[in-house]
């Protein structure tokens, strides 16, 4: 299911060597994810975790601002931890065509933590096969928790030969056919239900009584992952949601954000069953494609700027790669604002963030540097919470970049900007204009790669109509040819 994999490598950007199967992708946007899914079992016993410890609000208006305004110079990184509280903030209700869901039982602030909870059911990555045996491990309650979850068979993962050709021993004749059957099914439904629930788990795969009722959306409000600090999954709001409302994650983690909808339509009808009809899906005018086609191609030629191309591919030869600096550093402040408009704000934008701020710092631009690794940190801090210390052991962290920056500026003689200062009227103006800015920017960029779009079809247009015209033409000699050596048979040949 949709991963950022462990905490500590979720900067990481577009992974060019790693290549997986079960996902359908361009060539150059590679999935870490592992697809899977299932049917609703037992309405009545399902969601309620134990382990499930809610939370509070954790957002304060600082970080709304810079949510809505995401390139905002009047940003403050808080890291404030969400205080705990007793309250529920959700129900597991079923939801028409979804099955069971997670709905808000009241309003919850951006940065608030929802779910923290322990996994119910763990295994290796890549031993879906193998599942049966800590199954039958667990307690009766986490059996039952688990067997009231949804069940799904992918087709691609043919989970009765999997069931038989690894668990039964053909020469035991002990077992009659009827024994094997009920085995077989027991094993599929147990692998099926893993398939279709499991998380990304530290190195491994996990499914989790609550956690895995978050049914998706392509414009996710809310974040999921793994925290090895607390060695729990915790799922975070990303945006502010109102009582009642839905609470989605994606199943299409990490570069999934920037598929376009028929390729998200395959994954999840193949790995899933279901055809995701959320608002990105759901737009028909092909803005949200457009738009998830340019951020992807920014997001790849960023980092092939940052960090080179494939083997073998000159650089400049790939769409979209910046060339200079300065061009690096519009585009990854246009990938901002598209991730954004887009609805996308998690680790994605964290690395939109972060590319922005790396390549400030290149060009020796340390406010503006600085400024984005803020607004880094406080996306980070909205999606994982504050308990980040496998972050800072790997030095990937937002406060380690920051920490770097401070250095630069140090040694570059100057001082650090002021963190805490709220932005007043004036910088508020500033950041609304220059947002403005950056939206003309895109918006030209959208409008210019829609054209080329439009182009394209006309240019296919013209080649079909030219082919359909040479065959037609083929088509009338021919029949010329046999009208004459109907009329002088003498003739033919
Ligand atoms: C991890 S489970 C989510 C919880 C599930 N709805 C349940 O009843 O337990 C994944 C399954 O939920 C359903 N699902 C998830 N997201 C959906 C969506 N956006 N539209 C329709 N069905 C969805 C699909 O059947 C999918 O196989």
């Amino acid at each position: 299911m949709a991963s950022d994999g462990t905490l500590s490598h979720i900067y990481f950007f577009v992974n060019k060597d790693s290549t997986t199967t079960t996902t359908p992708t361009k060539e150059r946007i590679q999935s870490p994810d592992s697809h899977s899914l299932s049917r609703s079992a037992s309405p009545a016993s399902a969601g309620s975790s134990d382990n499930d410890s809610g939370s509070g609000s954790s957002s304060s208006s600082a970080s709304k601002d810079s949510a809505l305004n995401p390139l905002a110079a009047d940003f403050a990184p808080t890291f404030t931890a969400a205080p705990p509280t007793a309250t529920k903030l959700y129900e597991v209700r079923e939801i028409a065509g979804k099955g069971l869901g997670l709905f808000a039982t009241s309003p919850i602030p951006r940065g608030t933590c929802i779910i923290s909870e322990k996994p119910l059911l763990r295994i290796s990555e890549n031993a879906l096969h193998l599942a049966w045996g800590p199954y039958c491990r667990l307690s009766n309650a986490d059996k039952k928790a688990f067997d009231a979850l949804h069940f799904y068979s992918p087709p691609h993962l043919h989970l009765e030969d999997a069931s038989r050709m690894q668990l039964i021993d053909p020469t035991d004749s002990s077992m009659d056919t009827e024994d094997v059957d009920e085995l077989v099914a027991d094993q599929i439904r147990v692998m099926g239900t893993f398939a279709c629930n499991n998380f990304q788990c530290g190195t491994g795969l996990a499914v989790f009584a609550t956690t895995s009722r978050l049914n998706h959306s392509c414009v996710p409000n809310v974040h999921h992952s793994f925290n090895p600090t607390i060695g729990q999954q915790t799922v975070y709001a990303v945006r502010d949601i109102a009582e009642g409302e839905e609470l989605c994650t994606t199943y299409l983690g990490g570069q999934g954000v920037y598929y376009v909808r028929a390729q998200r339509i395959e994954i999840l009808r193949g790995s899933y069953g279901f055809t995701c009809l959320c608002a990105a899906c759901a737009d028909v005018t092909g803005g949200s494609d457009g738009r998830r086609e340019v951020m992807g191609g920014i997001a790849y030629g960023l980092q092939c700027f940052q960090y080179g191309g494939p083997a073998g591919v000159e650089v400049q030869q790939i769409p979209y790669v910046p060339r200079n600096p300065a061009e690096a550093l519009k585009q990854a402040e246009d990938l901002v604002c598209m991730l954004v408009g887009e609805g996308v704000l998690s680790i994605e934008l964290c690395k939109a963030y972060r590319m922005a701020s790396m390549v400030a710092l290149n060009m020796r631009e340390y406010e503006r540097a600085w400024e984005y690794a803020c607004h880094e940190a406080d996306v980070e801090r909205t999606c994982l919470g504050s308990e980040l210390q496998d972050l800072v052991r790997s030095g990937a962290g937002a406060t380690c970049w920051i920490e770097k920056i401070r250095v630069a500026l140090v040694k570059a003689g100057r001082a650090p900007p002021a963190v805490t200062k709220r932005g007043g009227k004036t910088e508020r103006q500033k950041a609304a204009k220059r947002e403005k800015k950056m939206r003309m920017r895109v918006e030209k960029i959208a409008e210019k790669e829609a054209q080329m779009k439009s182009e394209r079809e006309v240019a296919k247009e013209v080649k079909a109509a030219e082919k359909r015209a040479k065959v037609e033409a083929q088509r009338e000699e021919e029949r010329k040819r046999r009208e004459y050596d109907a009329q002088f048979p003498g003739l033919k040949g």
